[in-house]
């Protein structure tokens, strides 16, 4: 009953848009097919009265992300409030970034020998980073995957126990994890957005979640179905044909079309029947894969509690606390009564938070102590706190001994057939994985269009 498309997608998060985007642009017709009842996947933002918001999940779009060209070309208006590195806490004082660049704030805690070694280090990776996009990778570069990023930096980086630290408070939340668990290799990839003067991230404004509304604009809505949960992929020389079960009717659909495009993260393939089932390697590659953990916690405040983060005018967020807080993101009002803070909490304590046995009331008093902590007398200004679970998973990432970069995840970047497997977890732990994937998948389907065309 379902009209034929050149190519199905499943999955309405970023990964899918963008690759319903760019097929559009390219003349193709989609099908998304979305099992849950709202279009974004994990870009999602939560609004409250008064115009008060906070993003639930995608914070801010880095610079190097094709996301920000498609927001450009749809008109998207984007705001930035800050770039580089974070203001911080660590072990009770803290560290201001509120100076003109980096540099300066490096200076703030670094001694002029320490910052001579951290900028010659710094250099190196950049350095690192720019062989990571030439193929095939060093052997050299290559063996960095069986070693954790925090022994790497121990035995041969030179940068001093604080400057080390300095390293690890920057980049532990970006891996949802311990620095002890990421490789060497991985770690190279993620420091890139903080290299130098650091990339500039972008927030859309109004909420990222209008992005991901224009995107759905541009390609139709027509194409986007939702409630539909894929739950068989057959594929063979001439086509692929999608099952799907309605979450509304639990009516079973069938949809066809040329190429299939899978816009999931990678352990959600192990929820959908294969025929033929995916290739060894492939299974390998997402069973051997691992996650960061993600839990996001919006505290509702009166206006007067900002005096703990304005200073002389200026705000300090976003700043990376050494407690449960996690990452303290500003969410935004336009109301002069409350305001709005946004916890990005991770590793360790999202794990906690996110197991359904550790109740609400618990992580409440968990975190209004830290807050006490941190700053004294907060818990007066406290009006409710609003707590967003996620999947263990929240993100990707790569034990030690495995990498984006090796070749079980190569194997997933291969069309098996005609299945091409997109999705962040494809690509690298954020969003720049899910456009940069879809790209590739395109291109490639593309490809074998013309080559199919040329026959
Ligand atoms: C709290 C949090 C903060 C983050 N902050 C940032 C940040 O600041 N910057 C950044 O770049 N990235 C950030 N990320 C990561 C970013 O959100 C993701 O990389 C990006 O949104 C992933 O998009 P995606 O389309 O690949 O996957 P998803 O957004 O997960 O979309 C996949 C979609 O597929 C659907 N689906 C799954 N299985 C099926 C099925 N069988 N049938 C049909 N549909 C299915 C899901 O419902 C979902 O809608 C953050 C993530 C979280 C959780």
């Amino acid at each position: 009953d379902t009209p034929e498309a050149d190519v199905l997608i499943i999955g309405a998060g970023l990964s899918g848009l963008s690759s319903g985007y760019y097929l559009k642009k390219a003349g193709k017709t989609v099908h998304i097919l979305e099992m849950s009842a709202r279009l974004g996947g994990r870009i999602r933002t939560a609004a409250y009265d008064n115009y008060t918001y906070a993003e639930v999940g995608l914070e801010e779009f880095w610079e190097s992300n094709p996301a920000i060209e498609i927001l450009h070309d749809l008109n998207v208006p984007l705001e930035t409030a800050y770039h580089g590195f974070s203001s911080f806490y660590y072990q009770g004082r803290l560290y201001a970034a509120i100076q003109e660049n980096n540099q300066a704030f490096l200076k703030t805690f670094l001694t002029p020998t320490e910052l001579q070694t951290y900028r010659r280090w710094d250099a190196n990776m950049h350095f690192l980073h720019q062989q990571l996009a030439r193929r095939p990778i060093s052997p050299e570069l290559m063996a960095l995957k069986d070693q954790s990023f925090a022994d790497w930096l121990a035995e041969t980086s030179g940068l001093s126990a604080k400057a080390r630290e300095f390293v690890r408070i920057q980049t532990e939340p970006e891996f949802g994890g311990s620095w002890q668990q990421i490789s060497a290799l991985d770690a190279i990839a993620e420091w890139d957005f903080f290299s130098g003067e650091g990339q500039t991230p972008y927030h859309v404004v109004g909420g990222n979640q209008l992005a991901v509304a224009k995107i759905a604009d541009f390609i139709g809505k027509d194409s986007v179905q939702l409630n539909q949960l894929v739950t068989h992929v057959k594929s063979d020389a001439d086509g692929v044909e999608v099952l799907t079960i309605d979450q509304t009717t639990y009516q079973q659909h069938v949809y066809r079309a040329k190429y299939l495009i899978s816009a999931i993260p990678l352990y959600k393939l192990n929820e959908i029947q294969f025929e033929p089932p995916l290739s060894l390697a492939r299974k390998q590659a997402i069973q051997t894969q691992s996650g960061g953990a993600y839990f996001t916690a919006h505290i509702l405040l009166d206006a007067q509690a900002s005096r703990y983060w304005i200073q002389n005018g200026q705000s300090l967020l976003p700043i990376l606390s050494d407690s449960v807080l996690g990452v303290i993101y500003a969410g935004k009002t336009q109301s002069n009564q409350q305001v709005l803070l946004n916890l990005l909490i991770t590793g360790a304590n999202a794990e906690q938070f996110n197991t359904r046995i550790t109740t609400l009331d618990d992580i409440k008093a968990i975190l209004l102590t830290a807050f006490e902590k941190q700053w004294p007398g907060f818990g007066q200004y406290l009006k409710q706190m609003f707590f967003y679970r996620y999947h263990p998973r929240a993100i990707a990432a790569w034990p030690v001994g495995r990498s984006r970069f090796d070749e079980l995840s190569d194997s997933l970047r291969q069309p098996q057939g005609r299945i091409y497997f997109g999705g962040d977890f494809s690509e690298d732990t954020h969003s720049n994985g899910a456009t940069v994937s879809a790209q590739r998948v395109v291109k490639a389907i593309l490809q074998q269009e013309s080559q199919a065309e040329q026959k």
